[in-house]
């Protein structure tokens, strides 16, 4: 038996939901922006390969790969259920930027989990199956956030709810939005750039965050998108973050001025989006991007939509 399973890239904190928004994102030309990992049966214990273009940009231990944690945490969990892990291979294909804001780990981390759950005839039921991914996320980034790894198995706009036995659940959002997706080709560390931000906020951060927050999820779902954009204003990173990325403020102006509904940080950056209305204005914005964010040849822009479907089988 072979599978290969597919997870999509993810834009953490849409701006206005520091740890608890995250959209699943595909290019709309259908290109794949996103980790494979395909598992194969063989005769006897385990082996991991890596290969792709990122390949070699991931720890030098094969222990340190996250899919291989994913690996030994999934065996553990079923031995616990008296079942026992089979012989197999897993191959990543490492097609992610690592530490670029695009959810590389979770990629990974989301890719690998599914494969194992289908292979073993689905144990795990979705929900089980998440929390484990929040835990290897948290081993990477220092502190377990679900807003990466949510979207990339789900798909969608998801919220973390984390209660009543959910995770994560699924926001109406609006499908006509073009995510443009800028990658500027240089590294930001997750796990530093969550130790730079501040302990505690003023009385007003935390107000006007639950404000932006509260309406925003108010506007996705009475369909109100004016105000759903106008809400996508973060006071919890971007403030302390922007110095890490190349000339934020101009670039954002800039994308702003050519249409930009809004703009902001993907995850802990160093990658940048913008939410335009139409083809048009993300075209334009696409091709500003190009020209004044890219910092070397590694860097990229795509436009997207939001992906719907998540982590899913290729034939
Ligand atoms: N399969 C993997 N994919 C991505 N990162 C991995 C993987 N395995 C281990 N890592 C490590 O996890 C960290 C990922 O960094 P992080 O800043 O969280 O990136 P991202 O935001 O892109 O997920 C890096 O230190 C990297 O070496
Ligand atoms: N909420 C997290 C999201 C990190 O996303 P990543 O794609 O940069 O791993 C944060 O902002 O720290």
């Amino acid at each position: 038996m072979s599978l290969r399973i597919y997870a999509p890239a993810s834009s953490a904190n849409v701006s206005v939901g520091f740890d608890t928004l995250g959209a699943a994102i595909s290019p709309i030309d259908g290109s794949l922006l996103g980790d494979v990992v395909q598992i194969d049966e063989i005769a006897n214990g385990f082996e991991l390969e890596s290969v792709g273009y990122f390949v070699r940009k991931l720890p030098k231990e094969p222990q340190k790969n996250i899919v291989y944690q994913a690996y030994v945490l999934f065996s553990e969990r079923l031995k616990l259920r008296g079942i026992g892990v089979k012989p197999l291979r897993l191959t990543l294909e490492k097609n992610m930027p690592i530490g670029s804001g695009l959810g590389s780990s979770a990629c990974s981390i989301v890719a690998a989990l599914v494969a194992l759950n289908r292979f073993h005839d689905e144990p795990f039921s979705k929900m089980e199956l998440l929390e484990m991914m929040g835990e290897l996320e948290g081993r990477i980034s220092g502190s377990i956030h679900y807003d990466n790894v949510a979207p990339c198995y789900l798909g969608g706009l998801q919220l973390m709810v984390e209660s009543l036995g959910n995770i994560s659940q699924t926001l109406p959002f609006f499908d006509h939005w073009y995510w443009v997706l800028a990658y500027p080709g240089i590294e930001v560390s997750t796990a530093e750039a969550r130790a730079i931000l501040p302990k505690s906020y003023t009385r007003k951060d935390v107000i006007d965050h639950g404000r932006h927050l509260g309406s925003f999820v108010h506007a996705c779902h009475t369909h109100q998108e004016a105000l759903a954009a106008m809400m996508m204003q973060d006071v919890i990173a971007e403030p302390y973050r922007a110095a890490l990325l190349p000339n934020f403020a101009e670039v954002k102006q800039a994308t702003r001025d050519l249409g930009a509904l809004a703009c902001g940080i993907s995850g802990s950056g160093p990658t940048m989006f913008a939410i335009a209305p139409d083809l048009q204005t993300a075209t334009k914005v696409a091709k500003y991007l190009e020209q004044h964010y890219l910092q070397n040849n590694e860097g990229f822009v795509h436009i997207c939509k939001v992906d719907n479907q998540g982590a899913r089988a290729l034939d």
